[in-house]
């Protein structure tokens, strides 16, 4: 039996919108005159072409017409019709009686299913005697036989192939029914190999080598752009989820991990050659169990966000999906507030002039990103801030320079169009003077003197660009920073005791046409990691069995030390270099390429092509790739703009100075210490209402908190430290208040903010815990020591993982 949820013309039913799980399968099952409710429930499932292929059960106090505001719209879905629908759908059945585990005992139908008859042939396999599920069987393994292996596996349905511990996947680009219960149930505690290769087999090894073992493992997934990686994460988070069996939480995380992704994707995401939803940032997801293998909250590593698409993109490319979502979806009213327009207004989304995704309604993404954003705990005023931050990015990409005067030998700038400064200046809430300021001159302090210096037009371009990047950047790390707090288990303890299994989805490979800085980054990243799987597959087994006296023929493998060594070896490998070049007053492109070619032409992984265009040649293990040195510096620099960040720590949003100035964990102390002093007033207040009521009678105190006279108190915006010391003083006898007030202030060294968390983080511990870990270079760096390029940070994350 199906049930769908629809919406009517005028948005949701009004009384559906509250009701949850268990009441919606009790009206249903009434209504059909079904028998007892108790017995029914709801399922969530994914069909496609009529098979069904994924579901999930929903729980009592999930609330389906949320979920069912996160189901991405299928377009054309008629075109389906001939071979079944595909899309998302509720089901209410029959809950199964024969098992207690209720995510593994779903399936309740009585008419012979299309799941049944695919699994048959699923397990099968193989379908000849010439198909190898595992890659190490193959009588004869060279290259050409393991391709013909993997794709006749591939024409007879079966995507994934063994070669060893290791999954390879193939991207079908179509669903098969393989990740329904039944295949969760079926995976479970199995040795690896004991059944056809399945992406969950992997996560179930994963899960019962951790409880064996004690220790915390890791599932690395690596492939190209568009070969499934991200797609494969979520299959990976599903099954995790799903074996931890005990208690209501492991839904809940797969459910925030899976709500969350709306977010992340419309923010981190954007169309590519290769891919129309290509991540444009590296994610590590850690699942963290207690000891007996419960699942116990979940945290999110981003790695290196693709920051110089927020400025331009290539042809048939687009910027984030977020901001022609905000452009097709917003209301006239927030279209009024935030200054849209459309989108082939903004330079930053028009110079590809590719507006459009083939099959995405990005109105509906819209609705489908607030309501994913309310999910995460996002307030429709923290969204509109959000939104607010967009526009300003948009806008400052119009903000254009003319020259000052008249004079040739005159570079300086003026900006052209000064109505752009005011827009930007409302939604960002800073000062006209001090954005026109910051976009054309630049503040040098020489002999205690400050010194302007104006701008040429390349440098004010560069400065508005590295504005708009900076804005977007920090926008995208706190909410990857939001996220982590809603996947915090109920009870977190920073001391996390259990283990945990982690699962990496970076960038794949990259070789383009032109290729920059980003993939620069990008393939050092898959260098080091080919390095790892050298490591623990070749190298150090072969060490182990050499050690056990195991007779055993060594293994020639691609040895990558040396193209890492060119890449991070101090004091001249290529990313040193290139911080020097950052730091160096004249350098230019050609300045960094001549220094890159006098250290290490003749080195085997280095080469310098005959022709002089500007570009060098690294040999990985995957192969040559031309680089062309233009921007590696600037993108480098990225983060060393400190005049930026004053700019916008000059702002009177306390959103926009949390993004970018201060400090998570300063901002909860002071809120701590607000909170603090709040309750000393309040009892204060109170005890002196008391004092003076019981002069007045002794039968009635009157306990009442009389806010007026606190006035700095009732108001988030002005906290005045005066009136905060002289309270301690008064409550914590003089001088140790100041004592206390001076040791606070001392530690968030960092600029006071005036403004309230609106969110409550548990613990100053937990919430370091997360925020370290969200900030850029895999964050274990501590926010005062951060490295100051790019290309370091990039490093000192690779050293601390
Ligand atoms: N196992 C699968 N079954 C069916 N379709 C899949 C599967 N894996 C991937 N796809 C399809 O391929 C598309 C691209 O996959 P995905 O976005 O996961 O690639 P990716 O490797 O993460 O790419 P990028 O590196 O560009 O982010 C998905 O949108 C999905 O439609």
């Amino acid at each position: 039996m199906a049930m769908g949820l629809c919406r009517n013309d005028h948005g949701l039913w009004p009384h559906i919108a509250t009701i949850l799980q268990i009441n919606l399968s009790q009206m249903a099952v009434k209504k059909l005159k079904l028998g007892n409710p108790d017995n029914f429930e709801v399922a969530e499932v994914f069909c496609s072409g009529g098979q069904l292929c994924k579901e999930r059960c929903v729980e009592a106090t999930e609330n389906p017409v949320r979920i069912q505001l996160l189901w991405p719209k299928v377009l054309n879905e008629d075109s389906y019709s001939s071979q079944g629908s595909t899309g998302y759908r509720f089901y209410i059945r029959k809950k199964d009686v024969e098992f207690n585990s209720r995510s593994l005992s779903w399936l309740d139908y009585k008419h012979p299913s299309p799941v049944d008859s695919f699994l048959t042939t699923f397990l099968k396999q193989p379908t000849s005697d010439k198909e190898y599920p595992d890659l190490c069987s193959l009588p004869d393994l060279n290259e050409k036989t393991l391709l013909e292996n993997i794709k006749a596996r591939f024409y007879n349905g079966n995507i994934y192939t063994y070669v060893g511990s290791i999954l390879i996947a193939v991207n079908p680009f179509k669903f098969f029914p393989i990740y329904n219960p039944k295949y969760v149930k079926m995976y479970q505690y199995k040795w690896l190999g004991d059944l056809p290769p399945h992406i969950f087999a992997i996560a179930d090894a994963a899960f019962s080598t951790m409880l064996r073992t004690k220790k915390n493992q890791c599932i690395v997934i690596s492939g190209e752009s568009g070969s499934g990686k991200t797609e494969s994460t979520n299959l990976l988070l599903h099954h995790l989820t799903a074996l931890s069996q005990k208690g209501n939480h492991a839904t809940g995380v797969e459910q925030t991990i899976l709500g969350a992704g709306p977010v992340l994707e419309a923010f981190g995401n954007a169309k590519t050659v290769h891919n129309n939803n290509s991540s444009r940032f590296g994610k590590f997801i850690q699942v963290n169990y207690k000891e007996y293998g419960m699942v116990h909250g979940a945290i999110v590593e981003k790695y290196l966000l693709e920051k110089s698409r927020i400025v331009s993109q290539a042809k048939n490319e687009r910027n984030y999906h977020v901001f022609y979502y905000l452009l097709k979806g917003a209301t006239n009213e927030e279209r009024a507030q935030l200054h849209l327009t459309r989108a082939n207004d903004y330079h930053y989304l028009s110079q590809s002039n590719c507006f459009t995704v083939d099959g995405v309604d990005e109105e509906h993404e819209f609705a489908r990103l607030k309501q994913s954003m309310e999910m995460v705990g996002f307030s429709t005023e923290r969204q509109n801030r959000i939104f607010s931050v967009l526009s300003a990015v948009l806008h400052l990409g119009n903000v254009e320079f003319k020259k000052k005067g008249d004079l040739h030998h005159d570079e300086s700038v003026v900006i052209r169009n000064e109505q752009v400064i005011t827009v930007i200046s409302d939604l960002l809430k800073v000062k006209e003077k001090t954005l026109i300021e910051a976009l054309t001159q630049k503040r040098t302090v020489a002999g205690g003197e400050t010194v302007f210096m104006n701008y040429k037009l390349e440098d004010a371009i560069a400065t508005r660009d590295a504005l708009a990047k900076c804005l977007y950047g920090a926008l995208f790390d706190w909410i990857v920073l939001k996220v982590n707090h809603a996947l915090l288990a109920k009870r977190h303890n920073s001391e996390h005791q259990g283990n945990s299994i982690g699962v990496l989805d970076i960038f794949g490979f990259e070789d383009f046409h032109k290729n920059s800085f980003e993939q620069f980054c990008i393939n050092y990243a898959n260098e080091h990691l080919q390095y790892y799987f050298n490591q623990h597959i070749f190298k150090l087994e072969q060490e182990e069995y050499q050690r056990e006296g195991i007779q055993w023929k060594n293994i020639e493998f691609i040895d990558n030390t040396g193209c890492l060594e060119l890449f991070s070896k101090k004091p001249n490998g290529l990313f040193c270099l290139l911080d020097e070049e950052c730091n160096f007053p004249g350098a230019s492109n050609d300045t960094l390429l001549s220094k890159f070619n006098r250290h290490h032409k003749g080195n085997p992984y280095y080469e310098v092509p005959q022709l002089r265009e500007g570009v060098f040649v690294v040999v990985h293990y995957a192969g040559k790739v031309k680089y062309s040195t233009v921007d590696f510096r600037e993108k480098n620099s990225d983060l060393i703009r400190t005049d930026i960040v004053g700019v916008l720590k000059n702002s009177s949003s306390a959103f926009v100075k949390e993004l970018l100035g201060v400090d998570p964990v300063a901002i909860l102390r002071w809120g701590l210490l607000r909170a603090f002093f709040r309750c000393i007033a309040a009892f204060n207040a109170a005890g002196k209402a008391y004092q003076m009521a019981g002069k007045r009678s002794h039968d009635k105190p009157v306990i009442k908190h009389d806010t007026t006279s606190y006035p700095h108190y009732r108001d988030n915006g002005k906290l005045n430290d005066n009136l905060l010391r002289s309270d301690l003083q008064r409550t914590c006898c003089g001088n140790l208040g100041n004592k206390l007030f001076n040791s606070l202030e001392r530690k968030n060294k960092c600029p006071k903010p005036r403004y309230r968390q609106n969110v409550s983080y548990r613990d100053v511990r937990t919430l370091k815990a997360i925020a370290t870990r969200t900030m850029i270079g895999g964050g274990r760096v501590p926010f005062k020591k951060q490295p100051p390029s790019v290309s370091a940070q990039f490093q000192v994350s690779f050293m601390l993982s």
